[in-house]
Parts: structure tokens; sequence; C-alpha cells
């Protein structure tokens, strides 16, 4: 089983080798990892963000793990030549539609949440995000208007084909939850989420068992702050799901803390924190290294088909977060390499 190691920019490296270390210390036979650039790494390297070696690597391997990408001395380069092209290339190229994005808390970090304790652990969902469309993807530029002014555009659009196929991973993912799947658009206003809703309330005949609710997005950021207990599974565009899953992280503690998994239709995946390369603190040992090292979880247990290595790993992060781990974002002292070293101790 070959795994992809992409680390990327800024704190990518620090979060990656703490995952690395746990996945190592599980001695899986069989498992060989290849490490390759990608982002303001690679670009600084080769002159591009996803060097051909690095998507040939990444289409090769069983499964990919991801630190992040960006870097603030690329923000004026060409978009095409950005950090973040790398991770929008590699979804679509890799045709990872589907990116699951579970928000939930640890008891012992109810204290960490923005929100009020008695709010906050109530907090277990999954959000389930399309990930291969969108404005994201759409017809995109610079121009000038008739009167001289200058214009940016992105065209937003699904086909319907884009939306079941997506539809279809949320009701499965609240079939094996409590069956409770919202829909979350804002067809008030965009033909885009008329086009979405309806497609999302043809699909519901194929799972008639799931209670399927619908919610505008504006509405959902504030019931998410509200009441986040309400939530089982969200299924929602790329735009809405990217930010509405920073949001339902800080409910759930910190940014640091939320994993994820974007699929294909045969499962194969990337995995990756929810967070990016915060520039901010990089190079300071202060990463959370906990959304990688549980993203690296998701990727046993969803393209490797080793469920039992999975548990091993979330147990651990409970136990050494139990133990009193925190890193800064959690209020704690922890350094990056700490919190690993928390987890590999707490490894049963
Ligand atoms: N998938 C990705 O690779 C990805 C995701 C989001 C943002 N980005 C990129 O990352 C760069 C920075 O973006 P941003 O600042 O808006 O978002 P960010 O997620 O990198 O950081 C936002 C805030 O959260 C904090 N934070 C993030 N991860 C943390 C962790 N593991 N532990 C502790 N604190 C953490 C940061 O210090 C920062 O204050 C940009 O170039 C952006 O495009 C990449
Ligand atoms: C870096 C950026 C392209 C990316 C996104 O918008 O999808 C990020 O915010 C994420 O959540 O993975
Ligand atoms: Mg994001």
């Amino acid at each position: 089983m070959l795994v992809a190691l992409l680390p990327g920019d800024g704190i990518g490296p620090e979060v990656i080798t703490q995952a690395r270390r746990v996945l190592d210390a599980l001695a899986i036979d069989g498992l060989v990892f290849e490490e390759a650039l990608v982002g303001g790494a690679a670009y600084k390297a080769t002159g591009h963000p996803l060097p051909a070696d690095t998507l040939a690597l990444a289409k090769r391997a069983d499964a990919i793990l991801f630190g992040a990408v960006g870097d603030p001395d690329c923000d004026a380069l060409e978009r095409h030549l950005r950090p973040e092209q790398a991770i929008l290339g590699l979804r679509k190229e890799l045709s990872l539609f589907a990116n699951l994005r579970p928000a939930t808390l640890f008891p012992e970090l109810a204290d960490a949440s923005a929100l009020r304790p008695e709010v906050a652990s109530q907090i277990d969902m999954v959000i389930v995000r399309e990930l291969n469309g969108d404005v994201y993807f759409g017809e995109k530029g610079m121009r000038k208007t008739a009167t001289g002014k200058r214009e940016g555009y992105d065209i937003m659009s699904y086909d319907e084909d884009e939306v079941r196929r997506i539809a279809r991973v949320g009701f499965e993912t609240a079939m094996a939850r409590d069956k409770k799947l919202c829909s979350v658009d804002k067809a008030n206003v965009l033909e885009t989420s008329q086009l979405w809703r309806d497609v999302v309330i043809e699909t519901h005949a194929e799972y008639p068992e799931v209670a399927l609710s619908h919610m505008y997005v504006d509405n959902c950021a504030m019931q998410l702050v509200r009441n986040p207990g309400q939530f089982d599974v969200i299924v929602t565009g790329n735009l809405f799901g990217d930010i509405l899953s920073d949001q339902a992280s800080m409910c759930a503690g910190s940014i640091g803390m939320l994993p994820s998994a974007s699929l294909d239709a045969a499962q194969k995946g990337l995995y990756e924190p929810i967070h990016g390369s915060a520039p901010d603190i990089a190079g300071q040992g202060k990463a959370n290294p906990l959304a990688t090292i549980l993203s690296a979880a998701m990727m046993l247990r969803y393209s490797l088909g080793l469920p039992e290595q999975a548990d091993r790993i979330e147990a651990a992060v409970a136990k050494a977060l139990s133990g009193g781990a925190r890193s800064p974002d959690l209020g704690g002292t922890h350094s990056t390499r700490e919190m690993g070293d928390a987890v590999l101790a707490a490894l049963t």
C-alpha cells in the first residue's frame, strides 16, 4: 500500500511529520510512503505548484496524506501558479468530488469551544461538501466594463449529475448515522441552488428512511452557533461547505482539530486537515497536529481498509486530550512535537 505524502507549505510539513510518526508507530505491514513537493514549496523548486511528478505519484498511490498549501510570497503570482492551485488541481484531476468533514467535540475540549459547554457538547456532525464544481471551477477572469471599469467575475454552476452524486453521498452518510440530512443552499436567490434543491429532493426518493430538510446558508451559519446539536449530516456545495466547515471547527474547539477525506467514486482519497498553512504560526512549533493525525485515521478507515488501526489512532487522540495535551489553539502550551509525543504515548 503506497501513501503519497504531500507536506506542502507553512505548518503543513510540521503537522505531517507528527502524523507520519503515528503511522510509523502502528507498524502496518506493507505500508510505504513516498514524499513529493506541492504548493509554494513546489513552485519555488520547479516553477509549478503541482509538478507532473507529484500528480503522477498522487495518481499511482493508494491514498494521499496532504498537509496544507499557501505561501504569502506567492500571493501576487498569476492565479494558475499559486500554491492553492495544487490542492484544487489534485481534487479535480483525481475526481475527488466528495469531501467529508466530520465535526465532533471531544468531551475534554468543551472549554476550548467558542460556544458555551452545554451547547458545544452537542456537536456531532459530518459536513459533506461537493469539491469538483461550483464557483470554484467556473469561468473566471478580469475584464473591463463598457464604461472602462475593472470587473472580476466567477461563474457559479452545477449540473444535475454533479448534484445527484454528492446528494447520494450525503444520503449514504446519513444512512450510516442518525438518518438526518440537511441540504444547505441559497435557493431563495441563486438558480444554481434551485437546481441543487430540486435534485436533492428527487434523490430523496432513493433514501426514504432519511429525514431530509433544507436550510439557507445564512441561516445555517447562525444555527451552527445557536444549536449545532440539531445537525447530523449537512450536504452542501463547494463554497458554502468551505465556509461552514471552518465555522463548525471553532464550535468543536479549534480549526486544528478537524480532519477531512476527499473521495472519488471508488473511495480513493486525499486526506488533509481542513486548515491551511497558517503562515502566522509556521516554524514556531505552535501548530496543532491532531487534525492531520485524525486525517491519517480517516485514510486508514476509508481508503486502506484498516478500521481497527483507525480506531487505535482516534482512541489515542482522545486519551492524549484526557491526559491534558493542549497546543496553544486549545489553550495550552504543548508544542507540535509534544502533541505528537502525547498521541504516541497513548497508542495501545
Ligand atoms: N487545504 C489547504 O491547503 C488550505 C486550506 C485553507 C487555507 N489554505 C491557505 O493557507 C494560507 C493561510 O490561510 P488562512 O490564514 O486563511 O487559514 P489557516 O487555516 O491557514 O489559518 C487560520 C487561522 O487558524 C490558525 N490555525 C490553522 N491551523 C492551525 C493549527 N493546526 N493549529 C493551530 N492554529 C491553526 C492559524 O494560525 C490562523 O490564525 C492561505 O494561503 C490559504 O489559501 C490552504
Ligand atoms: C486553499 C483553498 C483552495 C481550500 C478551499 O477553498 O477549498 C481551503 O480553504 C480548504 O478548505 O481546503
Ligand atoms: Mg477552507
